[in-house]
């Protein structure tokens, strides 16, 4: 399969001289379902944004969906983008609209029909399972039900890569399962996922789980077949 996402050598520095990404080189496959774990501070974030282009590589090269990010113009980042589903610990979803509203929006904006926006909304919704709550205000969901609406949110557009920074941070198990289910449900459909987490018990859903440590990869496992990369 080819690499979606490539990262050659990468490392990353913060003003001040903070080390956040060391000497990275890591291939993910279009359709594959990365976990990235490791400790505080270990770069999972850095990685991930890197990928949306928020923060380019100091050294080294980052291929995504065959663009480099380093030569990336200002012109290119909306295409990138339009192309990812980002889903972050912090939904930012408008209180003042629907939820409905709310998922319909990155359609709008990007030129979709009314009534096909309205459609593929719900459709979205209802593989969160919130159909019933299309028409609700965010403010009167539960935090897991409102990540569930991001997720449905970063997925309308149909993007090719779905990021997510700790998305199941916050939430009890059954809220964490379903948010993880719903973003399984769209990778079995060939979207790449990349998602940043501490939590253990979701290890088994990965195809690879990357482990970082202070900027670097410590090691890679596979917990499909347990071998160790
Ligand atoms: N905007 C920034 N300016 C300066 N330093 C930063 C910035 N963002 C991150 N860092 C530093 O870079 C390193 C890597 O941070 P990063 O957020 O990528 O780690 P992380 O693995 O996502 O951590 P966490 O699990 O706490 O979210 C840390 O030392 C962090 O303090």
């Amino acid at each position: 399969m080819s690499a979606m996402i490539q990262f050659q050598n990468v490392s990353k520095c913060y003003p001040g001289n903070i080390v956040a990404v060391q000497d990275v080189s890591l291939s993910i496959s279009q359709g594959e379902f990365v976990f990235l774990s490791g400790p505080s501070g270990a770069g999972k974030s850095t990685l991930l944004k890197m990928i949306a282009a928020i923060e380019r590589p100091d050294t080294g090269t980052l291929t995504v969906n065959g663009q480099e990010i380093g030569q990336l113009k200002p012109a290119g980042i909306p295409y990138l983008r339009r192309n990812l589903g980002l889903i972050l610990q912090k939904q930012n979803l408008l209180p003042d609209r629907t939820i409905l509203a709310n998922v319909m929006l990155p359609m709008l904006v990007t030129g979709t029909p009314k009534d096909e926006a309205d459609s593929r909304a719900r459709a979205a919704l209802e593989k969160v399972d919130l159909a019933h709550r299309a028409e609700a205000f965010s403010p009167t969901l539960s935090e897991g039900e409102q990540q569930r609406v991001a997720v449905a949110r970063a997925i309308v557009n149909r993007p090719q890569i779905i990021l997510a920074d700790e998305p199941t941070a916050n939430l009890d198990r059954a809220n964490a399962n379903k948010v993880i289910d719903a973003i399984t449900f769209f990778q079995s459909a060939g979207v790449t996922c990349v998602i940043s987490t501490h939590d253990e018990q979701l290890f088994g859903k990965a195809d690879r789980i990357v482990f970082l440590n202070q900027g670097k990869i410590d090691h890679i496992e596979q917990p499909m077949n347990g071998k160790q990369a």
